[in-house]
């Protein structure tokens, strides 16, 4: 063993993968180096046609579809509405290299064979550097050689510790699927999984002799936001099956097959459409109307005055006298009585929803030579809490008021008696 760290370094994809090791098909392995040509040629030594960049950037319209992928030129006009991930993101990247936004998403080994069928040819060698982008570089550093032999015994203990822990913990609740993820999706950086470090820390596994340093604090928490990461990168991606040869359709295509999370096939699609009713099951609907609150009482205005007598003897000493007040939900109605010479005498009333902040004058109509009447709408309950009035004489003698003997008239909301 060393004490000095060693540094691996790997070319690989944006996402650390290498052309090799994703399994690429024939048309997404070619990887970035491009080939060094002498003389300008038409075809690339397989055959492909060679396209130039502003011939595949004119491809971009609802004609056709062209995009690149490692320098590959595939023209997916005809895939738009199959392909999985929708339209709208191959669009996106039509006429341009799109090996980065292909590669991020984590297409299936079904969708890189699916792919091959749709290269027309391949980006022309002098564009190449045109589109390049700076390769990323995997570093993994090793703070110890490890001999061969240990190099495959720690994962397989790990995988071997982590698969018999979530058995004892979850009592069969993750079996399959379950534990070769748990398994795989919580290895540290250095292939070892966090769920066997974890445990050696809680003392719940004995080190094996010269196998495992101690583990400080800081580097498991490190391990365990880079395993969650990762997990969490890992769920997001949407996997199809593999392919097997029973699905196999006419002329050997593979046929891609979706699968959830853990592994399930789709079992049914639901187009949703804006015309489509809302279906609410039956138990929202009871609870949701057990819950409905009561119907509200009636409010109305409610006058806080004795009742109107004696009009015809106030008329006489005030000029103008409240005779009668009819109230509904929705307006106060009443009528005056007056008593004046004056036939072109006004009668108005003055009211207010706001105590007196602000106040309207409604004119009264003629009924008859003594007899006026009004109407006041009556204001929402939630607006107002009370109405308050007077009534009003301008004559060519002066100004009469009738005003509940200097108290106002005042009608209050409160609830309507109920028959
Ligand atoms: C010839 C090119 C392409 C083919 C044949 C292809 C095929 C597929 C297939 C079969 C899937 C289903 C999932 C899987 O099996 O991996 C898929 C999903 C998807 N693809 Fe592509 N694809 C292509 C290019 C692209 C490009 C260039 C982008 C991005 C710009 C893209 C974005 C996506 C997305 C966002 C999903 C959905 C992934 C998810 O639901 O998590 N695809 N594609």
């Amino acid at each position: 063993m060393s004490d000095t760290p060693s540094v691996k370094l790997e070319h690989g994809f944006a996402d650390g993968t290498t052309a090799q090791s994703t399994g690429l098909s024939a048309g997404l392995s070619a990887g970035h180096t491009a080939p060094v040509m002498e003389e300008k040629e038409q075809s690339s030594p397989g055959e492909l046609r060679y396209f130039r960049l502003s011939e595949i950037e004119e491809k971009n319209s609802f004609k056709s579809t062209w995009i690149i992928i490692h320098n590959k030129v595939y023209d997916v006009t005809r895939f738009l509405e199959e392909h999985p991930g929708g339209e709208e993101v191959l669009r996106e990247q039509a006429g341009g290299d799109a090996t980065e936004s292909f590669e991020d998403v984590g297409h299936s080994t079904d969708a890189r064979e699916m792919a091959a069928d749709m290269i027309i040819g391949e980006l022309h060698p002098d564009d190449r550097e045109k589109i390049a982008k700076p390769v990323d570089t995997l570093v993994t550093t090793l703070h110890e050689e490890q001999s061969s032999w240990s190099q495959w015994l720690i994962p397989l203990l790990a995988a071997g510790v982590c698969q018999s822990r979530i058995h004892k913990d979850h009592k069969g609740r993750e079996r399959s699927t379950g534990t070769c993820r748990g398994a795989q999706g919580c290895r540290g950086p250095q292939g070892r999984s966090v769920e066997h470090r974890r445990l050696q820390k809680s003392n719940m596994l004995d080190p094996v002799d010269g196998l495992l340093e101690p583990v400080s604090d800081e580097e498991l928490d490190a391990e365990q936001d880079a395993a969650r990461l990762r997990f969490m990168r890992e769920r997001r991606r949407a996997r199809s099956l593999p392919a097997c040869t029973a699905l196999l359709g006419d002329g050997g295509r593979k046929r891609v097959q979706f699968a959830d999370t853990l592994g399930l096939s789709l079992a049914d699609v639901k187009h949703f459409s804006t015309t489509d009713a809302p279906l609410v099951p039956h138990a929202v609907l009871t609870r949701h109307r057990s819950l409905q609150r009561a119907p509200q009482p009636l409010l109305v205005l409610v006058p806080c005055f004795p009742e109107i007598v004696d009009a015809q003897q106030r008329a006489q000493v005030q000029r103008v006298a409240l005779e009668k007040l009819h109230v509904t939900q929705f307006e106060v109605r009443g009528q005056v009585l007056t008593c004046t010479e004056d036939m072109d005498a006004h009668v108005s009333v003055r009211y207010t929803f706001n105590e007196w902040l602000s106040h309207v004058d409604t004119p009264a109509a003629r009924l008859s030579d003594r007899c006026f009447s009004f109407s006041v709408l009556a204001p929402p309950p939630w607006s107002a809490s009370a109405l308050h009035f007077a009534v009003h004489m301008r004559t060519v003698d002066g100004d009469f008021w009738d005003n509940n003997s200097g108290e106002n008239y005042s009608l209050r909301y409160g609830r309507a008696h109920r028959d």
